[in-house]
């Protein structure tokens, strides 16, 4: 077809109050490339693509797309151009119909809609597509790797050739990841379209694109060939001399007490239907055990119950042989900490400062609270400093709302915050998603410390890599239950891979 635009964007810059987010950056794609935006959380890879999505106004910069420059003022705008974006997290309507959502997104959608000529205009249209969905299909049903192919779908639908695709396989299983990256590879080389690709994952980076551009602290520290650039030279300039810390390995324990133990968990959702079934699960003490599943399979509602934002309809959480209500009284004094998903909404006040979020739990202990219910803002901020430092968050200052820091450094404040007291039993949801590798190497040392230390760990991670890097046994979810649970020397990939998928 050979319709890929080329895009080319020049000294973009975006400033924020104090801070320069993006200082005069400019970044080359063209037609038909798979580039990847690669950087440290909060580098300014989002200010970027959202300056070019017209989703931001840049203070300065120009976007040329084949050569000429257009004015993309709103997102809008770029569709209308060409340019598409696919976040991180899922934008269909679940109740609706594949078909039904590829049509409601066209920005000239009837309001009466003719079903027959729209189904065999899209029937057509998926002919020409390389890979398929089900279109009677309701999204709700289907599975991550295939709602995650809807989305692409809808952007070829609106012709949308310019594709942003912001960390598009970390919903995905390794296996569904390489199978779309393969087929979006093989559709830019045949210069149907133009991909830039938001990654953390350098494997990803090697296996399909060909270029690659770096940002640093809001600059652009590099760009060139991904594939003769080594992953040395690209963390290099992502990282610049900031050392990775040593990865903290595991250490044998004599210690074998039991210290968590979900029994016969039931929950239900708003409509009654059953989200978990009969859980059972016991967490040794300096145990890690990792819970793997597609995503959408209970995992969240059974974090969701164990941090207390939801009911259980039967069972009990024991923790040393007692029963355990979630509650924040209760965290405090069995030592229960952890990393909810989505940390901005579930575990900080946004509006709140980072140092305040920073001492959220400890707001009415001493030293912070010294002054009685007044919080001390002396020790609140040394406090605030010390964990910063240690857990490198990128925040212009302390008293900066933490809604202000990039997604991966609200998480780093979140995991600084529940890491550093003593912990018991530490109940983890995705805490890697979306971090770049240093972070990674840090928060998984952080993990493992705290089970060498005797912590019982509950990790429930959609990323199989970190659950056989970190997990002493694994459980998997699958239909709201747990289908399967083994010693991690005594399995693998394959056959993980196969409970996940509900074989
Ligand atoms: N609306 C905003 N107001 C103030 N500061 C912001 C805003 N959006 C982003 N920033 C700041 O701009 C910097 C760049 O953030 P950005 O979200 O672009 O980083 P990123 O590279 O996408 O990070 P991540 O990998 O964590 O998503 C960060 O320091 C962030 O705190």
């Amino acid at each position: 077809m050979g319709r890929a635009p080329s895009l080319e964007a020049t000294g973009m810059t975006k400033i924020f109050g104090p801070l320069v987010a993006l200082d005069d950056v400019s970044i080359s794609v063209p037609a038909g490339s798979f580039h990847a935006l690669l950087g440290e959380n909060g580098a300014g890879k989002s200010t970027l693509v959202k300056s070019i999505m017209g989703f931001y106004s840049p203070d300065k910069g120009s976007v040329k797309l084949d050569g000429k420059e257009v004015s993309i003022k709103t997102p809008k705008d770029a569709r209308a151009h060409g340019i598409g974006m696919v976040y991180q997290h899922f934008t269909l309507v679940p109740c609706l119909t594949a078909a039904e959502n590829l049509v409601i997104s066209r920005a000239d959608a009837p309001s009466v809609i003719d079903w027959r000529k729209e189904k065999k205009a899209l029937s057509e249209f998926m002919e020409t597509m390389p890979f398929k969905v089900p279109l009677d299909a309701q999204v709700a049903t289907l599975s991550a790797g295939e709602k995650q192919k809807l989305e692409i779908l809808k952007l070829l639908y609106l012709d949308q050739r310019f594709m942003i695709l912001d960390e598009p396989t970390s919903v995905l299983t390794p296996g569904e990841a390489d199978e779309m990256l393969g087929l979006l590879g093989d559709m830019a080389a045949k210069k149907e379209i133009t991909v830039l690709m938001i990654s953390h994952k350098f494997r990803e980076v090697k296996a399909f694109c060909d270029g690659f551009t770096v940002l640093r602290r809001g600059k652009l520290t590099g760009s060139g060939d991904a594939q003769s650039a080594s992953i040395a030279e690209m963390s290099r300039m992502m990282i610049g001399d900031t050392e990775v810390r040593e990865r903290a390995a595991r250490t044998q324990h004599n210690d074998k007490r039991e210290v968590l133990e979900l029994a016969g968990i039931f929950a239900e959702d708003a409509e009654g239907t059953p989200v978990l079934s009969s859980i059972n699960l016991k967490v040794n003490a300096g145990e890690i055990v990792g819970i793997a599943g597609v995503s959408g399979n209970g995992q969240s509602a059974l974090v969701e119950v164990l941090a207390g934002q939801r009911a259980m309809s039967d069972g009990a959480i024991r923790i040393q042989a007692q029963n355990f209500a979630p509650k924040r009284s209760n965290f405090d004094r069995y030592k229960v900490f952890g990393l909810p998903e989505e940390p901005l909404k579930n575990a900080t006040v946004p509006r709140m400062s980072v140092a305040e979020n920073l001492a959220f739990r400890a707001f009415d202990k001493p030293p912070v609270a010294s002054l009685g219910w007044w919080m001390s803002p002396g020790p609140l901020r040394k406090r605030a400093e010390e964990l910063i430092k240690l857990y490198r968050v990128k925040t212009t200052s302390p008293d900066a709302p933490i809604e202000t820091l990039s997604g991966g450094n609200v998480q780093r404040a979140v995991l600084a915050r529940e890491l550093s007291g003593d912990v018991d039993v530490l109940i983890v949801a995705n805490p890697c998603f979306g971090l770049d590798f240093a972070s990674v190497a840090d928060i998984r040392s952080q993990i493992m410390e705290q089970r060498n230390r005797g912590a019982a760990v509950l990790l429930v991670s959609e990323d199989l890599d970190e659950i056989l890097e970190l997990a002493d046994r694994v459980a998997v979810m699958s239909g709201g239950t747990i289908t399967y649970v083994a010693a991690i020397q005594e399995t693998d990939r394959n056959v993980i891979g196969q409970h996940m998928a509900g074989h």
